[in-house]
């Protein structure tokens, strides 16, 4: 599995925590930035960096600013993405298993180190379950391609 990390300037510290995780975890990952000590835009890195994940290059992405919210807009801008805003253990499971989210974005503004990296564990080692999700899904895609 392949994984791209971003962040706004609200992110960085736990960006590079989750870096420190996925290192542990021996999952291979890109950080994309900010390196920046002032402040800086999140379309500016979260749609890059789904961009990439749309186009296969990487498998999933995790982004975070100060909300996380301003990522998860950004990053479904993108055709293909389907970015969970998540600050909860149980959401980061339900949304690989129901939604096959390839993105997640959280708001270091929002919630500690601690929970984040049990989210980001919990996500991406869960699997999705197809079935009836499948097809809803399939709706979503149907959307953006066809309106
Ligand atoms: O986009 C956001 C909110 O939806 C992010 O949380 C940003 O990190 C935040 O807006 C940045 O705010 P700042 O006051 O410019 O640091």
């Amino acid at each position: 599995m392949k994984v791209i990390l971003a962040s706004d300037h609200g992110g960085v510290e736990l960006r590079k925590e989750i870096g420190e995780l996925l290192k542990e975890m021996d999952i291979e990952f890109e950080d994309i930035g900010c390196d920046c000590e002032g402040s800086v835009d999140y379309p500016d890195y979260g749609i890059p960096a789904a961009e990439r994940v749309a186009s296969g290059e990487f498998d999933k992405g995790i982004l975070i600013c100060g909300t996380g919210i301003g990522m998860s807009i950004a990053a479904n801008k993108v055709k293909g993405i389907r970015c969970a805003l998540v600050h909860d253990v149980f959401s980061a499971k339900a949304t690989r298993q129901h939604n096959d989210s390839n993105v997640i974005a959280m708001g270091a503004r929002v919630i500690g180190p601690g929970l984040a990296l049990e989210i980001v564990k919990t996500w991406l080692t869960t699997e999705f379950e197809a079935g009836r999700h499948a097809k809803r899904i399939g709706k979503l895609a149907d959307y953006e391609n066809n309106g």
